[in-house]
């Protein structure tokens, strides 16, 4: 009992007969029926992403509301594979016949909620006042209307934006214009203005995110903002790395429902990673890589299959059956520098078995439905879970309005559950009946959104207006939102209106209240055509200078010998890649043993391989067992910096899929310098 921080006797909507003893722990609520036979269930906060109040359109409802949104892992039925899904469970208040009151204890369930989704510590002494409420996060979106199938606005605005509204997370949007854009924008941005960017795209916008970052004379503390990430591209490397780290469900799930659960999650307990960055050299350039540098194999691959992009992920299968049926060799030297007492195959392959134990553990757990009783069994599945979001946090209480509906209020069969769904599915249109209706005059229209949208400049009350009214019930039809409360949850007057961005507008501020949204960011301000003189040595890619990020110490200059310590290899190599993160892509893990802030590389190269032995490469790469692979002439190492000195005039060297200068070019680890908007990875 001592654990318990609330505790109350409710009902949940749309029963509202039945009671339950409701409690509040640090790590969940717990609903019991208090008569009748006994039932109880039990949600996990670390499955919960936000908690909003509410109160019933009927005059004479003097109840509150406060609806908990939550996405459990359930196991599909027919594969097996555990994924998430929605559940939103609205408990109704009614302790009194004064609905202030009843409000009053509504609310304090919603910030204790909130207080420990943030990570706050709280007690059941503690005054739940709105003043522990943490500020509200406030994200840059960055959409690539062109990445992957050309979808990422749509999946943007139909899949993520109801989320970020559950979790109270406000941001403003802005659609790249051209190529380079959001490396422009990166460049100059107010950093101190933002939670995070988040990056709707494939691997192309990131890696223009974090070279803009690295490319300004405050790059150290820059680089600390951390990178969100929805795949919106055909290469999602590093999401589905993230998802994969996290040990969250991603290649056989919704991926864009899971990587949004994660950016969600992250922000509210204000979590971010570390993540390593390697500094590239060329010849006449420095860039900075966070996937892979690939000679060989790999970028003929990601290049050559550019053209069958409409296949989306598929490409990649496209690009390698043509690359293995025409086989090329690249003379070369490769030179690394190993970690001492490191073997990477040995590593790789230890990895590889972890993970498949445990991937057969989850396997045969049992479904869900079939846990009712059996308690040892779900103390299994708790510890399967990733790791609890134990960091202290400086996010806080969003003002963002969303007004999700009940939508299946309260319940889907949960993970965690012992006991049988409360109601298998609620039809809010018919439960909107026992309420008055509410004109949304001041919501705006969908062809303002889309308007807006079009321009690249949307804020979140745009898009949720429309959501809502497109593929889900309106919660209006059923609850009223609390426009008095500091965190009013849907903004139906007009001062709570988006403006019409125009691009002189940029008051991005830190405000607590819901007008922090209103401004678009002001892309037109900003400098974006010129680059700062010039200082330095290295110039990048796009013929600018570079003058910034931290020493390659590791490195002596391209063309000079290299220390004692570096190992040499000569030979015609079929592939080279130094990798980063796990995946390549989705569905190719390359190098399962990295981690985002391991401090080192793994160099995988094949030298003089048949097509039969590239094709098992291959395999075993794509399925995360590239330990397997013991042929001569094939290696895994784990490195901090390495060199490679191509002997053919001409080839295709690739960072992050990005074509960069052919020729010599060395890379170093750089230790946790940038951030990813994800929480503690799983132990292996
Ligand atoms: N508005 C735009 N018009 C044209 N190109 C753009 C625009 N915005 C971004 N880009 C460029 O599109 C490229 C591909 O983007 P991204 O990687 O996000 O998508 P993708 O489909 O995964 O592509 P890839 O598989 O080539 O990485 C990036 O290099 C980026 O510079």
């Amino acid at each position: 009992m001592s654990d318990v921080i609330l505790q109350d006797d409710l009902t949940v909507f749309p029963h509202n007969k039945t009671a339950y003893r409701v409690q509040l722990t640090r790590g969940y609520l717990q609903y019991a029926r208090t008569q009748g036979k006994p039932r109880e269930r039990r949600v996990l906060l670390s499955d919960v992403v936000g908690c909003h109040c509410l109160r019933g359109r009927h005059a004479s409802d003097s109840a509150a509301y406060f609806c908990i949104y939550a996405y459990p892992l359930r196991k599909k039925v027919i594969s097996g594979d555990w994924t998430r899904h929605r559940v939103c469970t609205t408990f109704r208040v009614r302790t009194t016949d004064d609905h202030a009151e009843n409000h009053t204890r509504a609310e304090q369930w919603r910030i204790a909620i909130k207080c420990l989704l943030a990570g706050q510590s709280i007690g059941p002494q503690t005054d739940l006042e709105a003043s522990l409420l943490p500020p509200s996060p406030r994200l840059l979106i960055l959409i690539n209307p062109f990445g992957g199938q050309g979808k990422a606005q749509q999946i943007f605005r139909e899949r993520v934006v109801s989320m970020l509204g559950e979790a109270d997370i406000s941001f403003n949007m802005v659609v790249t214009e051209r190529s380079g854009h959001a490396h422009d924008l990166m460049r100059d941005l107010d950093v101190s203005e933002w939670n995070g960017v988040v990056v709707v795209s494939g691997d192309g916008l990131i890696y223009e995110v974090i070279n803009g970052l690295m490319d300004r004379p405050d790059w150290e503390e820059a680089i600390k903002m951390p990178i969100g990430l929805i795949p919106g591209g055909t290469g999602n490397a590093l999401c589905c790395s993230v998802n994969y780290l996290l040990d969250e469900p991603f290649e056989s799930a919704d991926q864009v429902l899971h990587s949004t659960f994660v950016l969600c999650k992250s922000v509210v307990s204000g979590s971010s990673y570390p993540m390593d960055l390697v500094s590239v050299q060329t010849q006449s350039s420095r860039i900075f890589s966070f996937l892979h540098i690939s000679w060989g194999f790999i970028s003929d691959i990601d290049i050559g299959s550019e053209k069958y992009r409409y296949l989306g992920d598929a490409r990649f299968i496209v690009g390698l059956m043509q690359r293995l049926f025409d086989l090329r060799k690249y003379p070369g030297h490769v030179s690394y520098l190993p970690v001492k007492g490191v073997d990477g195959r040995a590593l790789v392959h230890q990895i590889t078995e972890k993970r498949k134990q445990r991937e057969k553990l989850k396997q045969s757990l049992p479904h869900p439905r079939s846990l009712s009783k059996q308690n040892g069994e779900r103390e299994d599945l708790r510890s399967m879970r990733p790791a609890q979001f134990t960091r202290s946090v400086s996010m806080m209480e969003g003002s963002l309005p969303r007004n999700l509906p009940p939508r299946s209020a309260s319940v889907s069969q949960s993970f965690y559950s012992n006991m049988e769904p409360l109601t298998p599915g609620v039809d809010a249109a018919k439960e909107a009946a026992l309420f008055n209706e509410q004109t949304d005059s001041g919501v705006p229209t969908s062809e303002r959104m889309e308007e807006n949208m079009a321009n690249g400049h949307a804020t979140v009350d745009d898009i949720q207006a429309s959501d809502w009214t497109e593929d889900e019930t309106p919660a209006s039809e059923v609850f009223s939102p609390y426009v008095d409360s500091p965190n009013a949850l849907v903004s139906n007057t007009n001062s709570h209106r988006p403006q019409q961005h125009n691009h002189s507008n940029n008051s991005a501020t830190n405000s607590q209240s819901g007008d922090s949204m209103d401004s678009a960011i002001d892309v037109s301000a900003m400098d974006l055509s010129t680059d700062s003189p010039t200082q330095a040595t290295l110039p990048n890619p796009d013929g600018q200078t570079r003058r910034h990020g931290p020493a390659d110490t590791l490195l002596p200059p391209l063309g000079h010998p290299l220390p004692d310590g570096w190992v040499t290899i000569e030979g015609n190599f079929n592939l080279v890649m130094g990798l980063n993160v796990p995946h390549i892509s989705t569905g190719f893990n390359m190098s399962p043993a990295s981690n985002l802030d391991d401090g080192m590389m793994f160099l995988m190269y094949a030298m003089n391989t048949t097509r039969s032995e590239m094709s098992n490469i291959s395999l075993k790469a794509s399925q995360g067992r590239i330990g397997e692979v013991d042929q001569p002439g094939t290696d895994v190492v784990a490195v901090h910096a390495f060199r490679l000195e191509p002997r053919a005039e001409k080839g295709l060297i690739t960072a992050d899929g990005e074509v960069i200068e052919y020729g010599p070019l060395q890379a170093q680890v750089h230790h946790a310098l940038a951030r990813v908007l994800m929480w503690k990875p799983i132990e292996m």
